[in-house]
């Protein structure tokens, strides 16, 4: 069966990776009824969801070991866990972080840019596309915990939240480091960074592909606050609460119109987005780019 499903919506084809789940027929509404997310707690294999239905929030923890690299179930079950979130009225806020311990997210999978076909690669960034556009336009507020590395696809799902705490570790860096692995960081990447710490920040920090250790990232913007790791949670629960003392609907409208023309440029260009991804990502050079930083990372343990 095939993985990935599309909806027509107006002109644009939605990426429904759950279409394939039992109950995917189902209206929004009754499967979102049928779906409540209750005090019970539900996730999958690669995310846990820990709901304080009282508190109107969730917590949910990525756990994909070894450095929650976000391959394409990765993907797949995030976007799954955050509609049913979305479509549960109880809750109006998510605290993200991981359950690996020293990383947040080691950001895109780099075995799913090597050596597969272009159906997969294209499969692949449709999914990445996904799950930036649901995070990056969520009603909901979300607060980045962020209790270990976090580079690139890892800064950029940092980066989509409302609010970023990094806990105060020098080995937990964060930054669009694509530079560094041969690679460029696509238009929305960018965006959504020039969006967080303006440009010239960013294009330093992009063509140089830095990744700021703590105290440095509080300084250009990257993360709202630092705090000693063993405060992160707590810290993102208090922020969480002064989020949720706003109304939501005027804050939602808010986050809205200063969100909505950045995320539109993707809309707007989809396909041709995964278009280049395909043409770049399949080129021998970059192809053997992306093998020789594997090899480094590899190497570094022996
Ligand atoms: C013209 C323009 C057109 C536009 C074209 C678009 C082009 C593409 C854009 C792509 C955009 C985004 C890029 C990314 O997100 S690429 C990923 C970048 N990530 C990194 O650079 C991070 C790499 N990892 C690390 O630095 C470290 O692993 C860590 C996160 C700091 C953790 O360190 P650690 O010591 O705790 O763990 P380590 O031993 O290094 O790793 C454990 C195993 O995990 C493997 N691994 C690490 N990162 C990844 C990854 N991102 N993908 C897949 N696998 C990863 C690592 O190799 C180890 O494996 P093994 O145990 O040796 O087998």
């Amino acid at each position: 069966m095939a993985l990935v499903a599309g909806m027509r919506v107006g002109s644009r084809v939605l990426f429904r990776p759950w279409a394939w789940l039992p109950g995917a027929a189902l209206g929004r509404k009754e499967s979102a009824a049928r779906g409540r997310v209750g005090a019970r707690g539900f996730g999958s294999q690669r995310v846990l969801v820990e709901p304080d239905p009282a508190a109107g929030i969730a917590v949910m923890k990525l756990k994909s070991p070894p450095v929650n690299s976000l391959s394409l179930e990765l993907l797949t079950e995030f976007v799954i866990s955050l509609e049913k979130l979305e479509n549960d009225k109880t809750f109006r806020g998510i605290i993200l972080t991981s359950d690996c311990p020293g990383v947040f997210s080691a950001g895109l999978d780099l075995m799913e840019m090597c050596g597969k076909n272009p159906a997969h690669y294209a499969e692949y960034w449709k999914a990445v596309q996904e799950l930036w556009l649901r995070l990056y336009l969520s009603n909901l507020v979300l607060i980045a915990a962020i209790n270990g590395a976090c580079p690139a696809g890892g800064c950029l799902i940092s980066l989509t939240c409302d609010y970023r705490v990094l806990a105060d570790n020098p080995k937990y860096v964060i930054g669009l480091n694509e530079t560094l692995l041969g690679i460029v960081a696509p238009f929305w990447f960018k965006d959504t960074l020039v969006n967080t710490i303006g440009h010239r920040t960013s294009e330093r920090a992009l063509q140089l592909g830095i990744l700021f250790p703590p105290a440095e990232a509080l300084q250009v913007g990257m993360v709202d606050k630092v705090v000693p790791e063993d405060q992160v949670q707590s810290t993102a629960l208090s922020v969480m609460a002064q989020w949720l003392s706003i109304p939501d609907h005027a804050r939602q409208l808010t986050k809205n119109m200063m969100r909505k023309a950045t995320a539109d440029r993707l809309v707007k260009q989809r396909d041709s987005d995964i278009q280049n991804f395909v043409g770049f990502i399949s080129r021998d050079s970059i192809q053997k780019s992306l093998q020789v930083y594997l090899g480094k990372l590899r190497q570094k343990k022996g």
